[in-house]
């Protein structure tokens, strides 16, 4: 079995919690309250900034040229049109500028942040992609089976699944994947351990940062 595989077996029921989450329920049914998707809508932009961090990090870290292209690419997306999608969504749902800038973080939320540069800052690829992984695995597998309700939905709920599904986003998870399962081939027992404990921590927040948003 692939190593991503194993590592997502190992904490498979907070990865089910999260990925069958209520919040994702309700936002492809469009019956999420909107005072929710804009609590979740102003954390996760917070989340965004040190996602991108870290994925700057996991990009200089990445053993080769072809390593680390498709993570560039990828970055180009979130900082084009997935920032545009906040932006608008922040406009048509009447988001103050103050919570679009600077929310009360919830506990998740700062949690998350403090995992994501503690990988950065651990200077291990395989730390970084452990989390970077999980972040896109974890939406692919909510997201993909949401495609076919999104013509009936907003944008601020449609695109959100749109963003997270789709040939091009397998491929990034795709490629994360193959990323850990190589640099969790190459790491020695102690490495390996500390991999799998980013990788379970950076579930269980995917999973708290969709019940702090939706409480
Ligand atoms: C908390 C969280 N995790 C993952 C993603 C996927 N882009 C996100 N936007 N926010």
């Amino acid at each position: 079995m692939r190593p991503s595989e194993d590592l997502k077996q190992s904490c498979i029921n907070n990865w089910s919690a999260a990925t069958t989450h209520p919040f994702c329920i309700e936002l492809a049914n469009g019956s999420l309250p909107l005072e929710k998707m804009k609590r979740y809508l102003a954390q996760d932009y917070t989340f965004i900034d040190n996602f991108v961090r870290l994925a700057a990090s996991a990009i200089h870290h990445a053993p080769s040229l072809p390593d680390r292209l498709p993570l560039a690419h990828f970055l180009g997306i979130i900082a084009g049109p997935e920032n545009t999608y906040f932006q608008r969504s922040f406009d048509m749902l009447n988001v103050p500028k103050s919570e679009q800038t600077s929310p009360e973080l919830l506990t998740p939320t700062s949690d998350f942040q403090a995992l994501m540069l503690k990988a950065a800052k651990s200077g291990e690829y395989g730390n970084m992609v452990a989390v970077l992984c999980v972040a896109e695995w974890v939406y692919l597998s909510w997201a993909e089976p949401m495609v076919d309700a999104v013509e009936a939905l907003p944008f601020y709920f449609g695109e959100w699944i749109t963003l997270h599904a789709g040939e091009y986003f397998e491929s990034v998870v795709e490629h994360l994947r193959s990323q850990l399962d190589t640099a969790y081939n190459k790491a020695d027992a102690s490495q390996q351990e500390t991999i799998k404990e980013y990788f379970q921590q950076a579930v269980l927040l995917e999973k708290q940062f969709f019940d702090a948003c939706y409480a």
